[in-house]
């Protein structure tokens, strides 16, 4: 199989700095002798920045909106990528975008097959933060974008110190901190300049943890991931049971924030979809036969005894 293709998102608010960033990426990739593609989700329906962009790999998803999915589209054009010689791929979310959606789309096990998120890099305009914290009050729906730009980050890019009295910046730190995770690296900086080596360090992980058919783990991988995020994929062909999913994943609670998959289930035959957010399991069931069904459990320090016993507890053991 071909090598998976790297992922990055970046995210943040309307003018925070994406594109800024995302040209400091570009040439760095160019400088390199790497084909990079870019996914740029715009507002309305004309890219001013198409310029920004002459030569390269870049499809735009148009017209995205706070309260549209982008995720039909966003599987579209990924599929356009599937197969095609790109080394790396930047996707750059609308000032409104929900970047979780992206993120649910790249860790679905069809996506996962070919392409590998590195990070989500979230920018935040230092100087608008609490402004717009004030100015958006009556408005639950980009208050919640807002807060989740923040905390879906990987690295939280804090741009336009240059704007910032110190006074200020206490106060948009410790906002940020109610909300970030401890481990969540913020970096300071203007007109998005940060070293490549933090930009492009890989902090999402991602292992597949391999259980037979007795439930024993093979190949068990010891190390802790304290600072990460990471997302574990184990196969599980075995029909089960929906209620015992559920239940199994509630009980996972403590390391397992998200799950998704693809399973087959003991009482109707074809093969569904499931995504598991907030405590709800949710099953839709899915046209394509060809996918191996698979589990995917995204949390903090999922060990991998706790694994095995979860799909040991799936097969009913
Ligand atoms: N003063 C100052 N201006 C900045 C900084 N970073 C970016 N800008 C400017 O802010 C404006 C918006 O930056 P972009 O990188 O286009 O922001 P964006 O997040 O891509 O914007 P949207 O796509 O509209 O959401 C541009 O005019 C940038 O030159 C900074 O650190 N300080």
């Amino acid at each position: 199989m071909s090598k998976k293709v790297p992922v990055y998102v970046i995210s943040g608010f309307l003018g925070s700095g994406k594109t800024t960033v995302l040209l400091h990426m570009l040439e760095h990739f160019k400088d390199e002798g790497l084909k990079p593609g870019i996914i740029l989700n715009e507002l309305g329906d004309e890219n001013v920045e198409n310029h920004l962009f002459q030569g390269e790999r870049v499809v735009e998803l148009l017209n995205g909106c706070i309260c549209c999915t982008i995720q039909d589209d966003l599987k579209s054009t990924l599929d356009q990528y599937v197969g095609e010689k790109v080394d790396v791929l930047i996707i750059e979310g609308t000032g409104v975008a929900n970047p979780l959606e992206i993120k649910d789309v790249l860790l679905t096990p069809l996506y996962m097959e070919h392409f590998e998120l590195q990070s989500m890099i979230s920018l935040v305009d230092a100087s608008h933060y609490l402004e717009y914290q004030s100015f958006f009050n009556s408005s639950k729906e980009i208050r919640g974008l807002l807060k989740e730009q923040v905390t879906s980050a990987h690295l939280l890019v804090l741009n336009k110190m240059d704007l910032v009295s110190e006074k200020e910046l206490i106060k948009v730190e410790s906002k940020l901190a109610d909300e970030l995770e401890d481990h969540v690296p913020v970096y300071r900086t203007s007109y998005g300049e940060v070293p490549l080596e933090i930009l492009l360090e890989k902090r999402m992980q991602m292992r597949e943890v391999r259980v037979d058919q007795h439930g024993k783990g093979a190949g068990h991988d010891h190390h802790h991931h304290h600072h990460h995020i990471e997302a574990v994929k184990v196969a599980f062909s075995e029909p089960v049971n929906r209620v015992v999913l559920e239940k199994q994943l509630k009980k996972l609670s403590k390391q397992v924030v998200r799950s998704k998959g693809i399973v087959r289930l003991d009482e109707t035959p074809g093969l569904y979809e499931f995504q598991y957010a907030a405590s709800t399991l949710v099953l839709n069931k899915i046209e394509k036969t060809d996918v191996e069904p698979s589990i995917i459990l995204i949390g903090k320090e999922i060990d991998d005894k706790k694994v095995e016993k979860f799909c040991e507890a799936l097969r009913g053991e």
